[in-house]
């Protein structure tokens, strides 16, 4: 060893570190002796030993409390902090190991010797350093302590020494074994000292992180025992709480037990009330099985009225409900009076099929008053969804038993009379056809077992008196149709509606307007008035609606003190419900050219129809418009030829289909019209047009044409003739092999219409045409 090694140099001793030769690092001095010391290293050449504590909790250590062998190290920078200590940058630089101290009051000082380190290319140094590094960096990526540019920083090093010491400082060693290793001069010790520590540091870190996992595992149990005990605490809470639904499901039972259910249907209800008592009562599924509970509960399953099969009774009912009807009555009795003998009310469905306002739906609640039983009323129209029939499976979220069930709920009884409203109105689609559930539920043989998705249980309808209303029968699908009894109300006469006005609309109007026969008297000639110029209809809802208005208006009358007793004549009906409506009297106003009037039937009754044939300079184009049906169209094509062939005969240019466009129009283009019974009709508008004679305004007719003019029969000839008295025509044209009809159109209707039966289109056009000097009743049937 040189005496160059040795030098006097003041000495720094450092509290719990060790700075290792090229370590950088930042001290904070307090000490008095260390910050002098520091200063005469400031003065010499920046150099100074930085020894360490054998004890950093000695405040003033001596030299036996400090470590002999120790770093020279340069101080970089020297930095007054303002709380008096000072800040230095120091550098190590060499290991230096004290050979004596000084005799100094005032700092430490010695005299030292640096330890020379030998690097000299060495294989086995070579292969430790590989080694360390190795290690290293399984170290650094277990321990996730030190990061990636030390690890960079450190594979850079090319001197063995170096790497050892700069790797020893990031090891997490005791003061202790960092200085074992800082006197471990040999460079080959030393890096095996590291690999042995490296080694014994990833053991560490392994069953670190085994302990950690272990840790967490039972911090999660902990952490899981504290949350059970947290629901436990809950559902504590709820069986606290069940004294309300323990109360409440002892109740339920009861009701259950007393609710007389069908066996099964009561094992059902307990089973679904165990399982409702176990459940949270916040869950969902809780709410879903109470509803399903509920509605077991209050379903009628049994609970029955007594019929009153007394037809004479029955006939009191039907007579006081409703005026007229008497073949409807009739039928009815004699339904029930089947019933009454069989003493079973099986056997096909009634179906009240008429056009609205007829009273379909007072004649079913009039057969429940008679009967004494139950009345509830669904309405099919608009049903296209198989699950409005049969409802939702309970696992569909807002599911609900379908309208039959709540029906039966609603009537409260297994046999009440369930009107079945517009059945004719249902559509299938791709949710399923309602039809066929129609089917189920009005099939005697299935019914007593009908399947509600959301009930489960199977429900007996067998005891319910199913009747159904349709305005077209025609629309209700077959296999429905084969089990109903049709039961056809046509529309009422006019003074029939004024019997049902006087009779029954009126007072029920007058007595829910809170006004008597003493504050109101509507004289029979302004009822006629109301009928025929502010209503068209074959039933009497408007009727009502408009007699509602004039109760309406009389009784502002009376409360404003204006008059004390209200008369309704003709002259004062304008004052109450404005200007009338609709013109009575005549289809047409006067006889025209181009315009004749025919009858339809449609599913609102009977109606009078305009055809209006307009012609113009064309190439012969036939233009059909007003909303026309294909068979419709076909039979105004059927005229058109008829036309053609007999334009001789007709003294009609022949030419008439290529030089001339002609145009059909029906009115009320929005309502749709089809059916060839407008055939003769569309003819004698043609012929007019194209003759220029005129249609008498007061004919009416109806049949279809055939391409050599022979007039076929029709249906609905009372509805039509309904319509047409309604209208105010006087001379009726229809197909000869409709006459039989004829006995079938209220007295005061064929009274007050002249009926002539034609075959053929000459015939048509004879009556119709003015001038053609047959305008006498040399036909009259
Ligand atoms: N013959 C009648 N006698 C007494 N009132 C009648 C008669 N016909 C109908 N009404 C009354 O006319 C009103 C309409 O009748 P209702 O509602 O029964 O008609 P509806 O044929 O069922 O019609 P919709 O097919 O539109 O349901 C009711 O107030 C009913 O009491």
């Amino acid at each position: 060893m040189s005496e160059q090694n040795k030098r006097i140099i003041p000495l720094l001793p450092l509290r719990g570190l060790l700075v290792f030769p090229t370590m950088v690092m930042h001290l904070d001095v307090g000490r008095d002796k260390s910050v002098q010391a520091l200063e005469q290293a400031m003065v010499d050449d920046n150099e100074i030993l930085l020894t360490t504590q054998t004890d950093l909790s000695i405040d003033e250590p001596d030299i036996k409390d400090i470590y002999h062998v120790g770093t020279l190290a340069k101080v970089k920078q020297m930095l007054k902090l303002p709380n008096g200590t000072i800040r230095v940058l120091v550098e190590g630089l060499q290991r230096a190991q004290i050979e004596r101290f000084l005799d100094n009051e005032e700092y430490f000082e010695v005299e030292m010797k640096v330890l020379n380190v030998t690097e000299e290319e060495d294989t086995e140094e070579k292969a430790l350093m590989r080694t360390v590094l190795q290690q290293f960096e399984q170290y650094v990526k277990m321990s996730k302590k030190v990061s990636s540019e030390t690890l960079a920083s450190v594979q850079d090093i090319g001197e063995p020494g170096r790497m050892a010491d700069i790797v020893a400082s990031h090891l997490p060693l005791k003061v202790s074994e960092k200085q074992e290793l800082l006197e471990t001069v040999p460079v080959s010790d030393r890096l095996m000292k590291i690999i042995d520590i490296l080694n014994s540091e990833k053991e560490v870190l392994g069953l670190e992180k085994k302990i950690g996992q272990r840790v967490k595992k039972s911090m999660e149990k902990t952490q899981k025992e504290y949350y059970l005990r947290e629901q436990m605490k809950a559902i504590q809470k709820e069986l606290g709480d069940k004294e309300g639904k323990g109360g409440e499901v002892e109740e339920l039972r009861e009701k259950i037990e007393a609710a007389d259910m069908p066996e099964n249907v009561e094992e059902k209800a307990l089973r679904e009330l165990d399982r409702y008592e176990k459940m949270p009562g916040t869950s969902a599924e809780s709410s879903v099985i109470r509803n399903y509970i509920d509605w077991l509960l209050n379903l009628p399953w049994k609970s029955e009225t007594t019929d009153r099969l007394d037809v004479n009774h029955a006939q009191n009912i039907l007579d006081t409900d409703h005026y007229g009807l008497d073949k409807v009555k009739e039928r009815v009795l004699e339904y029930l009076a089947v019933q009454q003998l069989t003493k079973e009310l099986k056997g096909p469905i009634l179906c009240l099929a008429g056009p609205p306002g007829v009273g379909k739906t007072s004649l079913a609640r009039s057969i429940a008053r008679s009967l004494e039983r139950e009345f509830v009323r669904i309405s099919l129209g608009g049903v296209r969804d198989e699950a409005e029939i049969r409802g939702h499976r309970r696992t569909y979220v807002g599911a609900m038993p379908g309208r039959i069930i709540q029906g039966m709920k609603k009537a409260g009884t297994v046999n009440p009379v369930f009107l079945l409203d517009e059945i004719d109105k249902m559509a299938n689609d791709f949710r399923g056809d309602p039809a066929s559930a129609m089917l189920e539920v009005l099939d005697p043989e299935q019914n007593n077992s009908f399947a509600d998705h959301f009930i489960e249980e199977p429900f007996d309808l067998s005891k319910v008196m199913f009747i159904t209303t349709a305005n077209n029968v025609g629309t209700i699908p077959e296999p429905l149709l084969d089990r109903m009894e049709i039961i056809t109300i046509a529309g009422y006469t006019e003074v029939e509606k004024q019997m049902i006005a006087k009779e029954y609309l009126l007072p029920k109007q007058v007595k829910e307007h809170g006004l008597t026969k003493g504050t109101i008297q509507v004289k029979d000639e302004a009822l006629l008035k109301v009928i025929r110029y502010y209503t068209r209809e074959a039933g009497v809802r408007s009727l009502e609606r408009q007699l509602a208005t004039v109760c309406r208006k009389a009784a502002k009358i009376i409360v404003s003190g204006e008059k004390k007793k209200v008369v309704v004549t003709e002259n004062t009906v304008e004052e109450m419900l404005g200007k009338p409506q609709y013109r009575y009297g005549k289809a047409e106003e006067e006889d025209q050219v181009g315009a004749a009037t025919g009858l339809a039937y449609t599913s609102a009754g009977g109606n009078t129809l305009s055809i209006e044939v307009s012609l113009a300079k064309g190439k012969g184009e036939l233009t059909l418009t007003g909303k026309l049906g294909d068979v419709m169209k076909e039979s105004a094509q059927a005229a058109f030829s008829y036309i053609r062939s007999k334009s001789d005969e007709l003294q009609i240019d022949p030419g008439f289909h290529e030089n001339l466009d002609i145009h059909i129009h029906v009115p009320e283009g929005a309502t749709p019209k089809d059916g060839p019974s407008a055939g003769i009709t569309m003819a004698t508008a043609l012929i007019s047009a194209l003759t220029g004679k005129k249609v008498r305004k007061e004919v009416g007719m109806t049949g279809e044409i055939t391409l050599r003019g022979r007039v076929l029969p029709i249906g609905g000839l009372k509805e039509k003739a309904m319509s047409a008295h309604r209208a105010g025509l006087k001379t009726i044209l229809l197909p000869k092999d409709n006459e039989k009809d004829l006995e079938d159109i209220p007295k005061s209707v064929r009274d007050g219409l002249e009926f002539i039966s034609v075959s053929h289109l000459d015939e048509v056009l004879k009556y119709a045409l003015v001038g053609e000097g047959n305008e006498s009743k040399s036909n009259k049937s």
